[in-house]
């Protein structure tokens, strides 16, 4: 639905390619060099290791092509993105874990540090690792008032690892990221637009798309290289801890998801889920 909507709207790709298994659709609209990356990965595009790669592997992708701008989006109904897949926590194989953890911290900072300016258009339910992929962008646009964000994880008796925690910090401040974090609450979207979570709340998917390419517009007339340097100014001190102690955030996911207890509480938060 999405995908027709934005085709419709400019008629001037020139690229209009599904990467492969189709869980994420690229277009890249030729005049204005914005691209536009729809997750569809029914039911809750859920991040497993596949999934990781392919959005990992198609900013690589962008980055190639030289666009100008991205939109971060999904084709489904209510869910912009459920976060990591939580089937992947349940009773793990570590070797699994491992990767998946690599390529999520490699994913993240391949999206945080972009070279060029992008859009969140959440368009449905965005906890945990879909709220990181949000708040990774420059900007977001989120439809409401139905929809919720946040980093629930405390809720499922786990711990965001410090860069997650430190992304939103970058976005709302210490003291709001504090209770937020601590508390694993969901924001409404009247609610993040308060917090300054999201920049901008509108009533329907046509709406953010155009806010998000209004957005976008702004740098018609910068120049990529001082945004690029602008940018990496600002995100450095967010980055950097990460970039220094990838195997030791590595560790400490691998082993606090080992340990009895966690399990227990994704087993049951799993079952909750279920029901
Ligand atoms: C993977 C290991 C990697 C380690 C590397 C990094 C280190 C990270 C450490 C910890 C960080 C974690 C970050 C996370 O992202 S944890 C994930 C947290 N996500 C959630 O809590 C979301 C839970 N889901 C929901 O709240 C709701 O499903 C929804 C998204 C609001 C949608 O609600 P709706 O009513 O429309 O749909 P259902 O609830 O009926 O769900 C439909 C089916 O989808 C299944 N589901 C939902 N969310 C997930 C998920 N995140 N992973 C896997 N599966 C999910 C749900 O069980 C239903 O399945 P069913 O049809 O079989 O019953």
């Amino acid at each position: 639905m999405l995908r027709r909507y934005i085709l419709n709207k400019t008629n001037t790709f020139i690229n209009y390619r599904y990467a492969s298994q189709s869980m994420l659709q690229s277009t890249i609209d030729d005049k204005l060099g914005i691209a536009t990356l729809v997750m569809n990965k029914p039911p809750v595009n859920s991040l497993n290791l596949e999934f990781l790669e392919e959005i990992k592997s198609q900013l690589t992708q962008f980055k190639n092509d030289k666009i100008r701008g991205m939109i971060l989006t999904s084709d489904l109904q209510k869910i912009f993105c459920a976060g990591l897949d939580i089937t992947e926590f349940s009773n793990p194989n570590p070797e699994r874990l491992s990767k998946i953890c690599t390529t999520f911290q490699d994913t993240w900072l391949a999206l945080y540090l972009t070279q060029f300016p992008t859009v969140a258009v959440i368009n449905g339910h965005s906890p945990a690792g879909g709220c990181l992929l949000a708040m990774s962008c420059d900007y977001r646009v989120m439809v409401g008032p139905n929809y919720t964000i946040g980093l629930n994880e405390t809720k499922l008796g786990i711990v965001a690892p410090k860069w997650f925690q430190d992304c939103m910090v970058a976005v709302i401040g210490q003291r709001k990221a504090e209770v937020s974090l601590t508390t694993g609450k969901m924001y409404t979207t009247d609610q993040a637009l308060q917090i300054g979570l999201v920049d901008e709340s509108v009533p329907d998917v046509d709406n953010a798309i155009n806010k998000g390419i209004q957005f976008l517009n702004n740098f018609q007339k910068i120049s990529p290289w001082a945004y690029k340097m602008t940018k990496d100014i600002r995100r450095q001190p967010t980055v950097q801890w990460l970039i220094d102690n990838k195997q030791k955030d590595l560790d400490f996911v691998v082993k606090s998801m080992m340990s009895p207890n966690v399990q227990k509480s994704i087993g049951l938060y799993l079952q909750s889920l279920k029901k």
